[in-house]
């Protein structure tokens, strides 16, 4: 498909009183108006792209600076929508459901498609049946030997269903579930549908867990069977659940890395490369990063939900913090790896649970992703700006789901936003990292910014082979508490490039040199990571060069724990833990954005 690399054309019909008035597409879908005092405004945008007229118009008034304006139907070119207008991602088409395309997995053409219900136009929306009591998830270290053997009966009765290979309620089919959406088995217009990497992460697998835990219900006949939650965010749940952990039960999985069964304490940032330290340490590293990415790096909704994909996105466009760390980590820490002869163990899409197709062959997979559903309950509890998104191609985007009668059923996200209300809730269990800020300063007073190069000398880095260290420019400085409140200070890596067959993940620290010890991040300057799983591609894919526009970081409150609020420039230091050396990163800047 010919695609014009031009945005459409937006003329502003605004009165707006002084030259300064601009407008510029800071997002695909966002358009920042930088005005001054109280204006109304008249934006009207008309272009052809791809043979689709546009014609947008957007009236209203702004009473701040930099307002953020959406205008509904408007993209611009790179979102590659229809520019048309503005639609959510439909829920898949299940004829047009193909052979998964899968990395480092079965070399035979794999299929995880769905039975096919004969009429996909006519199934219904599902109406979430009333519950006399809600279904409660236990934290999976703390149930008794009668939950276990219940859970276990149930996962047996599912894998029994196998027999039937187009049964949708068998052990394998439910796997499958997570195949398709995941390894291009379906389409989306003339993208492949990929449901990670983007705001469609939460409430996919909020549904997909729904029903996964109604047919386990129904098949031991307990509608108040709950999934239990593997607890990695609690000190008592970062090893392997026992339960899962015990040969010839039915919820034992042989394909795991074997050092999980030796009770090793999970590394929350695992991806392949082992950090050498204590269990205590390792737990305190867990508990840092569960702060960073619930708390300091996700006070707006996009950075906790991940990038807007609606319909006719390209598959990927950016993860939310909890997808990035701990979620994929978990799976990649949990799946096989595989070690070449020389000892040489390199995680590399190891089955069941770090490969997409395979991921739901693990039952512990279902209490992986009960743990990170609950994540979505408690990052809202933490208020603020801590809220669902309101974008109505995130509320109406749907999947297809089949229930525990076997009905196929159509699904919007905007009906899976508080849990209770789809009938289940988490037992409550401690969230330490709440409170956990890191304890140690690094760096006394600053970096010596004489021996660091700015940003402007060291970019574009044509790759990460090596930690590197650079000064850069803040925005503004001693900002009120009222102007922290109203614009996050973000660090913005921007055009990452890199060979995606590949895992990547680098280290990010503010104010530290290069000599930082990325081992231990219980330090305040430790700002974050970027990773990026090896996506899946198509046989014969040829070139698997990917460019992410944005990697961003929220640092207001990094900020103000070193001490960095009055300073214009600061340091910042990039640590590659793994692939650096195919990354490249175009620029870096430091912006105040929206909360949204
Ligand atoms: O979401 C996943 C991330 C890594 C590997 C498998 C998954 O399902
Ligand atoms: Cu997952």
């Amino acid at each position: 498909m010919a695609s014009s690399s031009t945005l459409p054309l937006c003329t502003t019909k605004t009165p707006f009183s002084s030259s300064t008035n601009s407008f510029f597409f800071a997002k695909p879908s966002h358009l920042f108006l930088n005005g001054k005092g109280n204006q109304s405004f008249k934006v009207s945008c008309t272009g052809e792209h791809d043979g689709n007229q546009l014609d947008a118009v957007k009236e209203g008034a702004v009473d701040r600076r930099n307002v953020l304006l959406g205008l509904g139907g408007l993209y611009g070119a790179t979102n590659l929508a229809p520019l048309a207008s503005a639609a959510p991602v439909p829920p898949p088409d299940l004829k047009s459901c193909g052979p998964a395309t899968i990395t480092d997995g079965p070399t035979v053409p794999y299929s995880c498609c769905p039975p096919t219900p004969d009429d996909m136009d006519s199934v219904p929306y599902y109406k979430i049946p009333r519950m006399s009591k809600l279904r409660k998830r236990p934290p999976a270290q703390d149930v008794s030997e009668e939950y276990i053997a219940k859970y276990q009966l149930a996962t047996s009765k599912m894998r029994e269903l196998d027999k039937d290979p187009f049964d949708p309620l068998g052990f394998k089919q439910q796997a499958n579930i997570h195949c398709a959406y995941c390894n291009d088995a379906y389409t989306m217009g003339d993208q492949k549908l990929q449901v990670h990497q983007s705001w469609l992460f939460f409430p996919f697998h909020r549904w997909y867990l729904y029903f996964y835990e109604r047919i386990l219900g129904s098949l031991i006949d307990d509608p108040t069977f709950a999934l239990p939650y593997w607890n990695w965010d609690h000190p008592s749940g970062m090893r392997l659940p026992a339960m899962f952990d015990v040969e010839g039960s039915s919820l034992y999985d042989a394909r795991r890395n074997p050092h999980v069964r030796n009770g090793t304490i999970i590394d929350l940032g695992f991806f392949g490369d082992e950090v050498k330290t204590n269990e205590i340490q390792m737990i305190t590293n867990n508990l840092i990063l569960m702060y960073r990415q619930m708390i300091t790096n996700a006070p707006c909704p996009l950075l906790f939900f991940g990038e807007p994909y609606r319909f006719g996105s390209k598959p990927n466009p950016g993860q939310g913090t909890i997808e990035n760390i701990p979620h994929t980590p978990v799976h990649i820490w949990t799946g096989t790896v595989r070690c070449t002869d020389l000892g040489n163990c390199v995680p590399s899409y190891g089955e069941d649970m770090g490969n997409f197709y395979s991921a739901g062959l693990d039952p512990v997979f279902y209490s992986h992703h009960a743990n990170v559903d609950r994540m979505w309950n408690e990052w809202k509890a933490l208020g603020g700006k801590r809220r669902d998104l309101t974008d109505n191609d995130w509320l109406n985007s749907e999947f297809f789901f089949y229930d525990e009668n076997r009905d196929p059923w159509r699904v919007k996200v905007r009906d899976c936003l508080d849990s209770k209300k789809m009938g289940y809730d988490y037992e409550p269990k401690a969230t330490p990292w709440r409170n956990f800020k890191p304890g140690k300063k690094t760096t006394p007073g600053k970096v010596n910014l004489r021996s660091v190069k700015p940003a402007s000398k060291v970019f574009p880095l044509s790759n990460l082979d090596r930690a590197i260290c650079f000064s850069i420019e803040r925005p503004a400085t001693s900002r009120s508490q009222q102007e922290k409140d109203e614009f996050e200070e973000v660090l913005t890596f921007k055009n990452l490039k890199y060979d995606d067959s590949k895992y990547i993940k680098f280290d990010v620290f503010v104010n530290a040199d290069k000599t930082v010890n990325a081992d231990d991040i219980d330090k305040k300057e430790y700002a974050g990571s970027y990773t990026s799983l090896p996506h899946v591609h198509g046989p014969n894919s040829g070139n698997h060069a990917v460019e992410v526009q944005e990697f961003k970081l929220a640092i207001t409150e990094l900020l103000e724990d070193c001490g960095l609020e009055d300073e214009d420039i600061i340091a910042v230091t990039v640590v590659p833990k793994t692939g650096g050396e195919v990354v490249s990163i175009n620029s870096v800047l430091i912006e105040l954005k929206d909360c949204y």
